[in-house]
């Protein structure tokens, strides 16, 4: 549905889409995650049409080339966070222009409006006045306009951006709930790790214009390739080591301090005998005891000492101290923390050996 190679734009001097390739197949739910100015509105522009891209390879939306073909004549559509609705005209309106302008008649289109409002749960809304309308109800009108036209591609820049927490995790279900029953390929901007894991099929991680890690959910989450896609998916914590061996995707690392630990790389290819590597952990995934780890076949565990403990609620943390460095480790079990604590231990596919960009030691 939307096919997309070597996209670079700038901004005078600046690079803000730095040779981008990515596709999304029919009906995939794309996720474009990345921080303030990594390029993820820019990429957007670039396939809206909104943006002519400095260079472009091939930008193909449902099997038709559009380089150069301007935005209105583009299978796709965008939803702004801003919503971009028409004030001084109705619900009804709002939603028909799209269709008006390209000439269907004011009764089809006014009917397909309706339709539309039963999609996104606001039957009966029509004639509202959109000042009339909550942030969410707003939205929610702003993506029935959207869908009206039955684009290839729906583009959704931080659609839920401006909604309090509680409505925009409603909006989340609501949100994938529709692209499923519409089977309508979807490219989602957001900054929040927690949105993207929970909507997408697939997820782009955006880094300074360029694309730093893309997979599913669960590849991001469990099996980053980098220390930035590792530190932006929330792991607590990371260790600098050196890589002593490569076996498969096992690597063996000692850390500051001499300890020897075993994790795994999600490309093994890159790391070598002797190379820095940085390994990451999240902080669940350590545990203060290894009692219930007796069975697993490559146990990692450091002598350490608890140096602080805070009370979370539903969870504690605590802070440990280790020859390699301080890790935090993160247990739901409020009721049974020891006083005293010895040792830190973690399983090898719960440690991640990613390569140090500054590589090879001297
Ligand atoms: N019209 C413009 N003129 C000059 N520079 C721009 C323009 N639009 C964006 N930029 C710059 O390009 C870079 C990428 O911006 P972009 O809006 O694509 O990032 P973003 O990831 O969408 O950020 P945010 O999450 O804050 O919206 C930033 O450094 C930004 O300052």
């Amino acid at each position: 549905m939307l096919e997309i190679e070597g996209a670079t734009h700038r901004y005078g001097e600046l690079t803000a889409l730095d040779n981008v390739s990515l596709s999304a197949r029919q009906g995939e739910f794309l996720t474009i995650l990345g921080e303030s100015g990594s390029g993820k509105t820019t990429l957007l522009r670039v396939i809206s049409g909104l943006e002519q891209p400095t260079e472009v390879g091939k930008l193909m939306i449902g099997g038709e080339n559009v380089v150069g073909v301007p935005p209105s004549r583009r299978n796709c559509t965008t939803v702004f966070q801003s919503y971009a609705l028409f004030p001084h005209m109705s619900v009804a309106e709002n939603i028909a222009y799209g269709l008006v302008v390209r000439g269907i008649s004011r009764d089809d289109a006014r009917k397909q409006a309706s339709k539309a409002l039963e999609t996104v749960r606001l039957p009966g809304f029509e004639d509202r006045r959109v000042s009339q309308l909550s942030g969410g109800q707003k939205q929610r009108v702003a993506i029935a306009r959207a869908i009206v036209t039955r684009p290839a591609v729906l583009l959704l820049d931080e659609p839920l951006g401006a909604l309090d927490e509680r409505l925009r995790l409603n909006m989340q279900n609501e949100l994938t709930d529709l692209q499923r029953q519409l089977k309508t390929t979807f490219v989602y901007i957001t900054h929040s790790q927690e949105e993207a894991l929970a909507m997408s099929d697939r997820i782009v991680l955006m880094r300074s214009g360029r694309i730093e890690q893309l997979g599913t959910p669960s590849e991001l989450f469990d099996l980053p390739t980098s220390t930035f896609a590792a530190e932006f998916m929330g792991f607590e914590n990371l260790l600098p080591g050196v890589a002593r061996s490569v076996d498969g995707n096992l690597v063996s690392v000692a850390l500051s301090g001499g300890s020897p630990v075993v994790g795994i790389a999600a490309n093994p290819a890159g790391i070598s005998q002797g190379d820095l590597v940085t390994i990451a952990i999240r902080a669940e995934r350590l545990s203060h005891s290894d009692v219930s780890r007796k069975q697993c076949r490559h146990l990692n565990t450091l002598a350490g000492t608890k140096i602080d403990q805070r009370y979370r609620g539903k969870y504690s943390d605590l802070d440990i101290e280790t020859a390699a460095g301080k890790l935090k480790v993160r247990t739901w079990d409020n009721a049974s923390l020891p006083e005293e604590i010895s040792s830190v231990s973690w399983r090898a596919e719960d440690c991640i050996v990613l390569p140090t960009a500054a590589n090879r030691k001297t």
